[in-house]
């Protein structure tokens, strides 16, 4: 049976990829810290997927295992080996963790196969691949770099589906929106994925997916939580946030349309799309889950600072991108790790130094005032 070797067992990785793996006819080794889905996927080996549909239409995932790549380093160098396809749904920040296992795995893997290894990081950040590809050569020597070449292939991706904390978590199942979309950036024939869709070229992809549905996602959430709201679809139960929301998708969408050729027509019928996708019930998704790590979604290349950076360089409007900023800057959700450090550092250094660390935004920049002043009146 083809292998595939996937880090992280959670809602993305269960929900969508390692799925989509599965539905293929590959046997998927999930490789994630957590013991109880490891040992659960092994004792199972097999989970649901749910559909967040009235219907509830459940697919049936075999052929599953797991791995702990904290102390089971040995045999996750051994599947790495194995495996046509490895990828990722960890999160940005974990990928400079994961990368010494994975340069071990390859580089036990040159040296035993010819055979291609086709590595892509499923993760919400623009060239998340690049990036990971950049941590795993840090921990190889010249000579294994070059053996990769024509062995080891890295694409980019963009992945689109919403996947909500799941409320049994002592359940390998996962509920999950119908709508799905996996887009990798490659002109090569690689092995066939049910699901997957290659592109030449992924930016207008993962821009439009970025900063239309995280960036809409992230204002309903953030503002959802200033107004003591507990899901996204309840959240979009007040038609203040709805108008918000589509007037900051509209400043997105312009930048989208002029730097991508987009057809502004098709680009609106997207936003309505997305929208009805944020209003699902079902789905029962945390504000504070959408609204997670706002370090990370404040930083300058992701879903809120790139746009609006990009909107300002081409003399387009963006102060509905700076409320959706302000709002961000007071998350003060006190689970979340990035936003108690976040409050810290506003307390202790004030939201300019804040944007100038955190977003690489200038201290007397017109975006950085623009913020402030928003923050002012949300506060
Ligand atoms: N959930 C969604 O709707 C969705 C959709 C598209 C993309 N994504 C992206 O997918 C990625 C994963 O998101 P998720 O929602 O599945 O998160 P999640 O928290 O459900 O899953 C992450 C998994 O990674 C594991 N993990 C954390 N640190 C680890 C480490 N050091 N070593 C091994 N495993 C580790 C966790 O135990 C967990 O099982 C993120 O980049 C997210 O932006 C999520
Ligand atoms: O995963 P994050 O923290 O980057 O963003 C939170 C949500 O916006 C995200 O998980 C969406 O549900 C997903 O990107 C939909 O495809």
């Amino acid at each position: 049976m083809k292998q595939a070797v996937h880090f992280g067992a959670g809602n993305i990785g269960r929900g969508f990829i390692g799925a989509l793996f599965s539905n293929s006819g590959y046997h998927v080794t999930f490789v994630d810290i957590a013991d109880q889905i490891i040992n659960q996927l092994n004792e199972q080996k097999s989970y649901q997927v749910i559909l967040a549909t009235d219907q509830q239409e459940t697919t049936t995932i075999n052929h599953v295992s797991g791995l702990n790549n904290m102390t089971q380093e040995q045999e996750v160098i051994e599947v790495i080996t194995n495996a046509t396809y490895l990828t990722t749904a960890i999160g940005p920040n974990i990928l400079p963790r994961i990368a010494p296992l994975i340069a071990r795995g390859i580089l036990e893997r040159v040296y035993q196969t010819d055979e291609p290894l086709y590595v892509i990081a499923c993760e919400n950040q623009i060239g998340a691949t690049n990036i990971l590809k950049e941590h795993i050569f840090d921990n190889l020597d010249e000579d294994t770099k070059e053996r990769l070449a024509g062995k080891v292939f890295f694409f980019n991706s963009a992945v689109d589906r919403i996947v909500p904390i799941q409320k049994n978590n002592t359940s390998l199942d996962v509920l999950v929106e119908p709508y799905y979309e996996w887009v990798v950036e490659t002109e090569a024939v690689i092995p066939h994925v049910e699901g997957m869709t290659t592109v030449k070229e992924l930016a207008p992809f993962i821009e439009r997916k970025l900063f239309t549905v995280n960036t809409g996602h992230a204002v309903i959430a953030y503002l959802g939580y200033l107004n003591g709201k507990s899901t996204i679809d309840k959240t979009l139960a007040d038609e203040a946030i709805v108008n918000q929301v589509e007037a900051t998708l509209k400043e997105t969408g312009d930048y989208l349309v002029k730097q991508y050729g987009l057809d502004k027509e098709e680009h609106g019928k997207y936003i309505q799309k997305i929208i009805d996708r944020f209003k699902n019930s079902h789905l029962n998704d945390g504000v504070t889950r959408v609204g997670r790590a706002p370090i990370r979604k404040l930083g300058p290349e992701d879903r809120l600072v790139r746009p609006a950076t990009e909107a300002q360089k081409a003399g387009l409007p963006y102060t509905n991108l700076a409320k959706a900023i302000a709002a961000a800057l007071l998350f003060d959700y006190q689970e979340d790790e990035e936003a108690v450090k976040l409050q810290t550092m506003i307390k202790e250094s004030g939201i300019a130094k804040v944007l100038s660390e955190v977003s690489n935004l200038p201290e007397e920049s017109e975006i950085t005032q623009e913020i402030m002043k928003q923050y002012d009146a949300l506060k």
